[in-house]
């Protein structure tokens, strides 16, 4: 790229703070002499330190007809993202060192937003044996999170294993908290909903019940707990619970289950269709506190495209899953208000702490690596699913106007994207 070396954001104001000058030089936020750079005008913008997604399906290897690694890092810039954690569901399943090793290798090749991959815990996916965690964590990708997505680790031992092998090197177990054999044949969130639509329900309990249990889990081994996709009250008093007595717990909950009701599926439309299911508004009522109190630690995309094919079908046979990548920071702007500091701790600090990537969420001042956005929080955008970055087109929120815009992303001082779009 030809882009100079050195940028001048002008008149912005960090987190909400007063406005000033950000100088970016050699990938940090630097102070000194700003003659030679590049002015961007941020009059009205708000900095926020680069966004970090835990939870991302990437869909490659094997499904780039949905998804590819460069395709979703373009979603992620656009949505002010600087870092993504790539889900293991893919196809091959990213439970070797090889395949990690490929994730990592193709995002840093795109360039636009650094790719972590996450393993699987179990080969497969299949809940029968344990992956290669070992090798995966001293691969080049380096992993730390594992995660069968997609599939809960239902099998209690195997979850102690996990917990187990993962604590000697600092890692962290992400659950898909699903109760297998409460789930059979589930389509829809089981309530009062379900029933008038004749759909077999996924009851609360199939997701409680796990976290519940890997909650005790990971207090007897002393390892580290990560929860997937956060959607009911229960969850989050089973999460009050455990955090108060210490247990190493942390938890995410997706854009889609801060806004959306089950109410959703009486349109038989499958882009509303995802798991865990969009549940009813008092429980989207307890994310949203327990997200304010911090017992749900962070705003995780789920980002989950689909192709046509597995989405404009029947409801019973589309897949689950929607996208989130370029609309998460205006869901949570809608849902948080223009809190920054908190939208800055939910969104990019808390979620690269849990992580462990170091050159992500430090807040835009001197010293910092420089990987920042800048959003309008005064723009309003109708949501148009043709003009997705990505390849899928399964978004919740066509037609849906939602408040801030993204006009920047810097990545090591380099720009990803620049008056909204994306610089490659
Ligand atoms: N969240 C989803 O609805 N879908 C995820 C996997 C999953 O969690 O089922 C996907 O990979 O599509």
């Amino acid at each position: 790229m030809n882009a100079p070396h050195k940028y001048l954001i002008k008149g912005v104001s960090v987190l909400g703070r007063p406005k000033t000058d950000l100088l970016i030089q050699d990938g940090v936020v630097a102070e000194g002499d700003a003659k030679g750079a590049e002015v961007v005008d941020a009059d009205g913008l708000v900095a926020l330190p680069g966004l970090v997604d835990l939870h991302t399906h990437l869909r490659e290897p094997g499904r780039e007809d949905a998804e590819t690694v460069e395709s979703g890092s373009r979603a992620a810039a656009l949505g002010g993202y600087t870092a993504v954690c790539a889900m293991a569901n893919t196809s091959p399943v990213a439970d070797t060192a090889g395949v990690v090793e490929q994730v990592y290798r193709l995002g840093r090749e795109a360039g636009l937003v650094d790719v972590q991959p996450i393993g699987a815990v179990t080969v497969g996916l299949a809940g029968e044996r344990l992956a290669e965690l070992g090798a995966m964590a001293t691969s080049a990708a380096a992993v730390r999170i594992f995660s069968d997505d997609g599939h809960c680790v239902s099998d209690p031992k195997l979850m102690r294993r996990a917990l187990e092998y993962v604590k000697a090197f600092g890692g962290v177990i992400a659950q898909h908290a699903e109760e297998p054999r409460l789930t059979e044949g589930a389509q829809m969130h089981e309530g009062e909903v379900a029933t008038r639509l004749g759909l077999t329900g996924w009851p609360a309990v199939a997701e409680e019940a796990i976290i519940a249990r890997d909650v005790l889990l990971a207090e007897h081994v002393g390892s580290r707990l990560h929860v997937c996709h956060v959607s009911t009250a229960g969850s989050v008093e089973v999460l009050r619970h455990a955090k108060a007595r210490g247990v190493r717990v942390t938890a995410e909950v997706t854009p889609h289950h801060l806004l959306l009701t089950d109410e959703r599926a009486t349109s038989y439309d499958p882009v509303f269709k995802v798991n865990p299911p969009l549940r009813p508004a008092s429980d989207v009522e307890a994310l949203r506190k327990a997200l304010k109190d911090g017992v749900i630690d962070i705003v995780a995309t789920d980002h989950a495209p689909h192709a046509v094919e597995d989405k404009e079908c029947e409801w019973a046979y589309a897949r689950p899953g929607m996208l989130g990548l370029e609309t998460a920071l205006s869901i949570t702007l809608s849902v948080l208000g223009e809190d920054w500091d908190l939208i800055a701790e939910r969104m990019s600090r808390a979620p690269a702490r849990i992580a462990g990537l170091d050159g992500h969420g430090h807040d835009p001042v001197p010293g910092a690596p420089a990987n920042l956005t800048l959003v309008d929080p005064a723009a309003r955008r109708v949501v148009d699913p043709a003009e997705s970055a990505s390849r899928s087109r399964n978004t919740p929120y066509a037609g849906m106007t939602l408040p801030g815009r993204v006009v920047a992303t810097f990545l090591r001082g380099t720009p990803t994207v620049l008056d909204g779009k994306a610089v490659k």
